[in-house]
């Protein structure tokens, strides 16, 4: 029998850009501020947003970018969301999650989400997936109280333990799955688990602390961590 990467009881997931597709929408209407400064959007100023809380995300920009003096963080925000809102609906569920959660859920396996997306966002990016989302024992939202610091601190992430049924959950038992590089950093700052399933334009140099890096939730499986095996035949 093959050996186990560690032994996983519960599974916390990170929402954008690893369950559903809103990583693209943030790109977009990045690209559209940007180009008004004569500037471009790139990966290494991607990698360096993803994954925080909206207002720490919006701060990197405006200054990594050098317009801070024109535009700042907090308008930055207000400026964006007109186009977020009309986009975040429409939001598609990225390949494999569905089949992985409801996997998860059936086993019995204890599942929550762990974003850095506030309340107001996660409500219209979650507005037609509430089936999939109720499968999730819980939701930690990046505008909770106990998340006094975006990843890559960890709190999201403890809070997630906390939450579960007889928690804290000693967090060795908890694999977390992350798309952005401050996703994993916090999931590890946690003393976590990471299965990493990076957009194929992040700079591989990202990848180094994940324990398992893979192309789609498609690849996953769940009997190299302990978990319930998935039937063969399921798609
Ligand atoms: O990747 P998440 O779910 O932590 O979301 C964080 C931001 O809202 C988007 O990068
Ligand atoms: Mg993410």
């Amino acid at each position: 029998m093959a050996t186990v990467k560690a032994p996983i009881t519960h599974v916390i997931f990170d929402m954008d850009g690893l369950l559903i597709d809103t990583e693209k929408f943030y790109t977009e209407v990045q690209e559209i501020i940007l180009a008004r400064y004569n500037k471009t959007f790139d990966w290494s100023l991607k990698a360096k947003m993803m994954g925080k809380k909206a207002i720490e995300a919006a701060r990197v920009f405006v200054e990594d970018t050098g317009i801070s003096d024109s535009l700042s963080a907090e308008d930055f925000l207000v400026e964006r969301e007109d186009m977020l809102r009309t986009m975040f609906p429409t939001c598609e569920v990225m390949p494999g999650a569905r089949r992985l959660i409801q996997h998860l859920h059936a086993t019995g396996v204890p599942i929550c989400v762990a974003t850095g997306s506030h309340r107001r966002h996660f409500d219209l990016k979650t507005q037609r997936h509430g089936d999939l989302f109720s499968l999730m024992h819980h939701v930690v939202l990046g505008d909770d109280p106990e998340v006094k610091q975006g990843k890559p601190s960890p709190d999201v992430f403890l809070a997630a333990a906390k939450r579960f049924e007889g928690g804290p959950i000693d967090p060795s038992k908890i694999l977390v799955f992350e798309d952005a590089p401050s996703g994993v950093q916090a999931a590890k700052n946690a003393g976590m688990s990471v299965v990493m399933v990076p957009d194929p334009r992040l700079d591989s140099s990202y990848h180094k602390i994940a324990d398992q890096v893979l192309s789609s939730l498609l690849d996953f499986n769940p009997s190299e961590w302990g978990l319930p095996p998935l039937e063969k035949e399921a798609s």
